[in-house]
């Protein structure tokens, strides 16, 4: 299978950890005789600081010509601590979005036994825990119009839905359940917000389209504290950008660190696959960032972009393997860690290598 893949790296440890989900897609691709071939983009601060834009056209047309990207993450430092910074990173990675029309963002939580003392929640809380989150990614305040008075004593941010974009995702939601244990959980603040109200008319309205899937609707603040009080009561989770965007950090600790969780974000083209931390400016440049969340991501890629399930499954294996023989990055590791089974990024990414080759 000939597939052409780009590679936007990012800013910070987003440049790190890419270079392990690429390699690990180079070594299926090797195994199984696929013919990947990969071209890499620029995005975020870098693409800033060498273009004065963080989604350079160059990128844009990169990307939708590419049969699936693997990214890394945006950020810098210099922006989030200058509310006034008219250029972020963080519009390149919005922008993508935007323009791939990719609506959907599957953020599975995956969780490894081997990492149940990795996770500040007791085991018996977490054992047999699998969510997969559908955050609408094109939609709400993320998109809405921003505003700021004269004399900078007021701003404002439009969170907005329409029908259609609530629609389409409850749809894959739904569909997703199906193939799960049919259990659909959507998350919204309909009791004070206007758009949740839309929100949860219309999933009431998809709902009745899936009998077999059993449906529950919840405040995202029970719905925060239940992720953390019973975390398998859930099943599919379903839920708008911003909502969705939090939850799954939160989520990130039911898997042990946010350097375990991948991500796909889908529409009805090119997928786009990214492990769901940021640039992580607290540990970057020192070898520290795990990379299984980048590789996770590739796996996905593998499944849900090409449908070459046993590659995907072969990467989540060299995964649980790698944990299993006990090799940890600093995030994941606990006490009983055995500092020779300490590993950085690039040792931790090798190590994954070895049971895939
Ligand atoms: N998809 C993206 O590109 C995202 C970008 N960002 C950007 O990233 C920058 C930093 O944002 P933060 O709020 O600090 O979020 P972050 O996700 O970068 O980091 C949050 C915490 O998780 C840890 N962490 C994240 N990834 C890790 C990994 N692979 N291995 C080990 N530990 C890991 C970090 O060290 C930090 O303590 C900001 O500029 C933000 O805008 C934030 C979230 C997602
Ligand atoms: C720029 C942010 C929306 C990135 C983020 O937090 C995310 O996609 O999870
Ligand atoms: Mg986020």
């Amino acid at each position: 299978m000939k597939k052409n893949i780009l590679i936007i790296p990012g800013d910070g440890i987003g440049q790190e950890v890419t270079t392990w989900g690429k390699q690990v897609l180079e070594a299926v691709a090797q195994k199984y005789n696929h013919e990947f071939v990969f071209d890499e983009a620029i995005m975020g601060h870098t693409a800033i600081e060498a273009t004065g834009d963080p989604l350079p056209e160059e990128t844009l047309e990169k990307a939708k010509a590419s049969d699936a990207i693997l990214f890394g993450a945006i950020g810098h430092a210099k922006y989030d601590n200058d509310p006034s910074a008219k250029v972020r990173p963080e519009q390149g990675l919005l922008k993508i979005r935007k323009e791939l029309g990719l609506y959907a963002n599957l953020r599975p939580i995956l969780l490894f036994d081997e990492l149940l003392d990795a996770s500040s929640l007791k085991p018996e809380v977490l054992r047999g825990t699998d969510i997969l989150f559908f955050r609408e990614l094109t939609g709400d305040v993320y998109f809405g119009e921003k505003k700021r008075n004269e004399d900078n004593t007021f701003a404002s941010d439009l969170m907005n839905y329409h029908r259609y974009e609530v629609e389409r995702i409850a749809r894959k939601a739904y569909d997703a359940a199906r193939t799960r244990n049919r259990k659909l959980c959507s998350v919204d603040k309909a009791n004070v917000l206007e758009t949740s109200r839309l929100w949860r008319e219309v999933v009431q309205e998809i709902a009745q389209e899936y009998p077999d899937v059993e449906t529950e609707h919840m405040f995202i603040d029970n719905a925060a504290m239940q992720l953390v009080k019973n975390p398998k009561k859930f099943d599919v989770v379903l839920t708008a950008n911003l909502f969705g965007d939090i939850l799954t950090d939160e989520a990130s600790q039911i898997a042990g660190s946010m350097g375990m969780l991948a991500s796909a974000s889908i529409g009805d083209g090119t997928g786009f696959f990214e492990p769901i931390h940021g640039s992580a400016h607290d540990i970057a440049g020192q070898n520290k960032a795990n990379p299984l969340a980048s590789i996770l991501s590739a796996a996905l890629m593998l499944d849900i972009a090409f449908g070459l399930q046993e590659e995907a499954k072969l990467v989540t294996t060299a995964v649980a393997e790698t944990l299993k023989a006990g090799w940890r990055t600093g995030d994941i590791a606990n006490a009983e860690t055995a500092s020779d089974k300490m590993l950085g990024t690039n040792e931790m990414g090798a190590k994954v290598l070895e049971f895939i080759k």
